[in-house]
């Protein structure tokens, strides 16, 4: 007799061939309407599936997996940060938590290469100058931007992403600086001609731009403080394409309006998808560009990220390790 295909509740919309692929394979539950699923309805998967995919925006806390019925298995994440999920509430109930890291890199850094000229040339002015009838002719000062040559980034988190990031921040001529929680290795310093600042204190206190490129976890949250903040310069940009809890959002906002820093690129909030009003008027002031957390939104990486969720299933189910397995010791 064939095996029993698992069920499998799909939380949000995924790229039409992933979907295909996955109600081939298993006995998929997908959620074709756009909105995303209710506690309500989270709650029943869990008593349910043997599997969850559920996506960034789903809060999958202790409360939710503490209903999870002796059927659920394996929660494989359609993202890479896996904040959203109470990974120790999971592992505690036997649950296996997995992710689609390593596919969001190069978009990402992209994205983040894209956030800094953004703000150091003063792009989305520019953009919007001409659509709304602004532009009257060469000369305004106000598209008078700053120089990325020669300046100093700071990676805060020289993972995947920050590494990335490094490689393309070197071709733009800026020198690389990072703080990461352990050193990396000599190859991989020697290779971006990175400078290693043991103190972030330190390392925020000399460069131009910084950038973070750290998860969201207990360890990080603010680690971006109002008093860390304090030893950026003047002219600093910050740019945060990480997790928006990572930075102390209010104190940046004070800053930016104080002009003890000069702008900001961000792509994450601390509280998605609500933005701060004081953030949106320092948007229409042209000191910060703000985006929906689409910093790795391409439709190749979706393509991804879903074959990923799809091999660790698979492999779940068919008894081995699944290549994406999130472990405590990674949080
Ligand atoms: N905006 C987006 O759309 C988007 C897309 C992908 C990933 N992300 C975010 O980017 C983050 C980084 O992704 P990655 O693939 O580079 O991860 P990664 O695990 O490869 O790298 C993270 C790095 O941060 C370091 N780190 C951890 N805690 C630290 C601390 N307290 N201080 C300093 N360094 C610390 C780690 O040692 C590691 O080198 C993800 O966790 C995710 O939240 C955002």
């Amino acid at each position: 007799m064939p095996k029993k295909k698992p069920l499998v509740v799909v939380t949000r919309r995924l790229p039409e061939v992933i979907e295909t692929r996955m109600c081939e394979l298993f006995d998929t539950r997908l959620n074709e309407s756009d909105k995303p699923l209710t506690p309500e309805e989270l709650a029943e998967a869990m008593r349910t599936a043997e599997v969850l995919v559920p996506t960034i925006t789903d809060r999958i806390d202790s409360h939710l997996i503490a209903q999870a019925g002796e059927q659920m298995k394996l929660i494989a994440n359609f993202g890479n940060g896996v904040d959203n999920i109470d990974v120790a509430s999971a592992l505690g109930r036997s649950v296996t938590v997995t992710n689609t890291p390593g596919v969001l890199t190069e978009d990402t850094a992209d994205m983040t290469m894209a956030l800094i000229l953004s703000v150091a040339r003063r792009l989305v002015e520019g953009a919007r100058a001409i659509p709304e009838g602004t532009w009257a002719g060469w000369s305004p000062t106000w598209m008078l931007g700053h120089r990325i040559t020669g300046k100093r980034l700071g990676i805060v988190g020289m993972g995947r992403i920050g590494q990335a990031l490094a490689r393309r921040a070197k071709a733009f001529g800026l020198s690389i600086h990072y703080h990461n929680r352990r050193r990396a290795p000599v190859e991989i310093e020697e290779g971006l001609e990175a400078t290693y600042w043991e103190s972030l204190d330190q390392m925020l206190a000399r460069v131009d731009i910084v950038s973070i490129h750290c998860p969201h976890t207990p360890a990080t949250y603010h680690l971006l403080s109002a008093r860390r903040l304090k030893h950026l310069r003047p002219h600093a940009i910050l740019v945060n394409t990480a997790r928006g809890e990572i930075v102390d959002e209010n104190a940046l906002v004070r800053m930016l309006e104080a002009n003890e820093i000069s702008g900001a690129g961000l792509d994450v909030f601390e509280h998605e998808p609500a933005v701060s009003p004081k953030l949106l008027k320092l948007a229409q002031a042209g000191k910060v560009t703000l985006l929906p957390h689409m910093g790795s939104a391409t439709i190749e990486g979706r393509v991804d990220m879903g074959e990923k969720v799809i091999i660790n299933i698979k492999t779940f189910m068919d008894g081995h390790r699944p290549p994406d397995r999130v472990l405590p010791s990674m949080l």
